[in-house]
């Protein structure tokens, strides 16, 4: 058995040398993404993986950095591979608004039949806060954080152990009670604005706050194209790169 995480972008929504922040999780020969933004199907084409060997798509939130290559996704299994489909994993409250909101636009096609999401993905519908086991060793817990006020957005725990934050303000209450001293997770991938007020995202400036115990177990993601002006500068933390493979405990 073994669970890897590979960064397929490290990039905040408007970034320009960056890709956008998502993930592919490997868990015995099964991937997994962990969002999938606009840059995520040419991430993806970089590392040669294609669509069919994706089994399935996490949802947080409905960003386009973080949901705007479903519908490429979606349209490529379709007419180049087959009309394969693969999973979208998410809480009842983003299947609500994820289609009607968002992805009808560019692919209701009644007279070819594709009248809703279920004609494109498998829908896997998740509880908040129920950890479930969505391939062979790799189970997540969806966890409802606060990003936007009124919209649903999640932060994960993988396999109990690891924290992944996607979107979320900072937390400090979080990351120390039920992060640290309840799930002792030793692999944090926080999001993280390096300037500016925390409106929706936590800051650098917030995260450094921690701890430092806390701070050394914090890979950094979702930063601005500025972070190379902030090596050295965060303390025990460290920014995780497009690429950078973790090994995660079963
Ligand atoms: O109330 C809002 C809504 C959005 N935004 C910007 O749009 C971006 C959308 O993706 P993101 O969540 O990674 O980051 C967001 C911000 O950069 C904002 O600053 N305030
Ligand atoms: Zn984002
Ligand atoms: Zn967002």
């Amino acid at each position: 058995m073994s669970l890897q995480i590979q960064m397929l972008g490290t990039g905040s929504a408007f970034a320009k040398t960056l890709y956008n922040t998502s993930a592919l999780v490997r868990s015995n020969n099964k991937n997994i993404l962990i969002d999938c933004g606009h840059t995520t199907p040419k991430s993806l084409d970089d590392i040669q993986v294609q669509p069919d060997q994706i089994e399935g798509i996490i949802i947080s939130h409905i960003h386009a950095d973080h949901i705007g290559g479903l519908e490429e996704m979606a349209f490529r299994l379709l007419y180049e591979f087959n009309q394969k489909k693969t999973k979208l994993f998410m809480t009842p409250a983003i299947a609500a608004i994820l289609w009607e909101n968002t992805l009808k636009g560019g692919m209701y096609n009644p007279s070819d039949g594709f009248n809703g999401i279920e004609d494109y993905f498998d829908i896997v519908l998740l509880e908040e806060s129920k950890p479930t086991e969505i391939v062979p060793g790799f189970t997540i817990e969806l966890i409802s954080t606060l990003h936007i006020p009124h919209k649903p957005s999640y932060s994960l725990f993988i396999n109990e152990q690891t924290f992944y934050s996607a979107d979320t303000k900072f937390n400090e209450e979080l990351l120390i009670h039920e992060v640290i001293n309840k799930r002792n997770c030793h692999t944090i991938l926080h999001d993280c604005q390096l300037g500016g007020h925390g409106a929706i995202h936590a800051t650098l400036a917030e995260l450094l706050t921690l701890p430092e115990e806390i701070q050394q177990r914090i890979h950094l993601m979702h930063y601005g194209d500025e972070m190379v002006n902030y090596i050295g500068k965060t303390g025990k933390m460290t920014f995780i790169k497009q690429h950078d493979v973790l090994e995660l405990p079963q």
